[in-house]
């Protein structure tokens, strides 16, 4: 049967694949604001001192961390001292439906970043290095205003509902987005669903 769904992957680069319209920011954003109503949004210290230009929370068994002290995942939110909130079903499915989707059938994420991007925030260039198994892809979800994502030498111009997915030999390309230009929506968020443990 036809791959009702085919023309809406493109290979970017070997391991990065582009799934553009597969998320529904209706379900989405009201679960995000859920997870915000538990682990607030706050905005994180690099080890280096500055603070990110991005606000962020995490769902799952395992959220990212960074302060003084430097990168890791937290099974506890340091700031309310409990679990990080469960991941809501709707974002487990669609992380795991995206990665089969892009060749990586069998991710099991128990991580979900949640990045808040109001106007002008940006992500300089990095590596994601802080999970254990570098077997399992990143699955990142792009929802409201539109951004520039950079990875490796492409340039992929993001909106509302495009999935990236990378893993593979992309799995530790060099990734990160553009300052978020002012739009008619307050921000973009995105969610980045890792393995993080083991
Ligand atoms: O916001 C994005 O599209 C990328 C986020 C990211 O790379 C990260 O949180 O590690
Ligand atoms: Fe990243």
């Amino acid at each position: 049967m036809a791959d009702l769904f085919a023309s809406n992957i493109e290979t970017i680069r070997d391991g990065v694949v582009l799934l553009r319209g597969f998320a529904d920011a209706r379900v989405l954003l009201p679960l995000i604001d859920d997870i915000a109503s538990v682990s607030p949004f706050r905005s994180m210290t690099v080890p280096g001192g500055k603070s990110m230009s991005v606000a962020t929370t995490s769902c799952g068994a395992r959220g990212w961390y960074t302060d003084a002290r430097g990168y890791r995942y937290e099974t506890i939110d340091p700031v309310t001292g409990r679990p990080w909130p469960a991941m809501p079903d709707a974002f487990r499915t669609l992380a795991i439906d995206a990665a089969a989707r892009a060749g990586f059938v069998g991710f099991d994420p128990d991580s979900c970043l949640i990045n808040r991007y109001a106007p002008g925030a940006k992500m300089g260039a990095h590596v994601d290095k802080d999970e254990l198994d570098f077997n399992q892809p990143i699955v990142s979800v792009s929802l409201g205003l539109p951004a520039r994502f950079k990875i490796a030498d492409a340039v992929i111009p993001l909106s509302d509902g495009d999935v990236v997915v990378f893993g593979g030999p992309a799995r530790k390309a060099k990734h990160g987005v553009s300052p978020v230009a002012a739009g008619a929506l307050p921000y973009r968020f995105n969610l980045t669903f890792r393995r993080a443990g083991p």
